[in-house]
């Protein structure tokens, strides 16, 4: 498996004991860096639960760097196009009256570069490819169907909801969450049964499985065979940075060990626990997330 982050992202997680107040300083000890992008997470959690999953996209600058350093530190392989701009620093504040994230838009990518990557997918033939994340400026979702088209591997995509709907090519599965799914698809989604029904019309447009993402209510998974859910775990909430990715990582390493859909949703749904269990995107243990999909209950809607 191979991922593809075309705007990574170091991830700075703050935490402060006191809310965020207009004109205040606000001090705090508590920080760190994570290397993020949503494909990045992937590689690390699929890394992490025992799948060979090289990184590649774009990185550059001191961001860039230090995102680099630590995947080689943490033991994931990394394969990334070098660009002029500089790798973005996005930043999530933890603080008692919530979560606030604020991302950058990322620098400017040349046409050249996705030439670059193209050519780096096809040289590292990979059974399968992840493409994950918000494009770079300068790049469009065509990059994503070149990316895709460019060899036999199927494709696994997890972009915004304006893309979802407007890809050329066919694909293995998408992961929107609930607001992903209703700017796809135009139709509100409140409820489980909204959302079954918007991943089915998703899924029309050429994804063979789409997992929606839903939060505290855990995640849908609609395929030929129709449509089941399976409820969160109850879990002490740190933060839900990288619950998503978490949960595709999940479901991919299920398919990867040749389990049932079921048994992949299952899995998802036991990592994304995990991690929403500890701050930013770092990596929790996964000790045991096999096993203990038993625990998770799977509901047709
Ligand atoms: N409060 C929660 N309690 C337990 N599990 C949760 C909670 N929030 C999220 N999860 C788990 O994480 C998965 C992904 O969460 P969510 O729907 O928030 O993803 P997302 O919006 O794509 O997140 P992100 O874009 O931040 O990665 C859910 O399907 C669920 O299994
Ligand atoms: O701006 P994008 O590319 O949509 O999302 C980037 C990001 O929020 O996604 C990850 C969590 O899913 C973080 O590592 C990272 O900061």
């Amino acid at each position: 498996m191979l991922t593809v982050t075309m705007n990574p992202a170091l991830d700075h997680t703050l935490t402060v004991a006191e809310p965020l107040r207009k004109g205040e300083v606000v001090r705090t000890d508590d920080a760190k860096f994570d290397a993020g992008g949503k494909g990045i997470n992937v590689s690390q959690y699929l890394t992490a639960l025992g799948v060979d999953a090289p990184a590649t996209g774009f990185l550059g600058g001191p961001f860039g760097q230090m995102i680099g350093g630590t995947l080689d530190e943490e033991g994931v392989a990394r394969d990334f196009v070098e660009i002029g701009g500089r790798t973005r620093l996005n930043t999530t504040v933890l603080s008692p009256d919530g979560e606030y994230k604020i991302n950058h838009d990322g620098p400017v990518v040349e046409e050249g570069d996705v030439d670059a990557l193209v050519e780096r997918v096809r040289d590292r033939e990979p059974e399968r490819l992840v493409v994950a994340g918000s494009l770079p400026r300068g790049i469009g979702a065509d990059a994503v169907d070149r990316l895709a088209g460019a060899g036999p591997w199927d494709t696994a995509v997890d972009m915004g909801g304006s893309f979802l709907g407007r890809f050329d090519g066919s694909y293995l599965v998408c992961k929107p969450n609930r607001a992903e799914l209703a700017e796809a698809t135009g139709r509100a989604v409140e409820t489980i049964e909204d959302a079954a029904s918007a991943a089915a019309e998703l899924r029309e447009r050429g994804y063979r499985y789409v997992l929606a993402s839903l939060g505290p209510d855990g995640a849908l998974l609609v395929s030929e065979s129709g449509a089941v859910r399976a409820p969160a775990l109850p879990v002490d909430v740190v933060d839900t940075v990288g619950a998503g990715d978490a949960l595709l990582s999940g479901f991919l390493a299920g398919l990867a060990r040749g389990d049932s859909t079921a048994d992949a949703l299952r899995t998802a749904v036991v990592v994304a626990a995990r991690v929403v269990s500890v701050s930013g995107t770092s990596v929790p243990s996964f000790e045991d997330v096999f096993e203990r999909r038993e625990r998770v209950e799977i509901r047709s809607v």
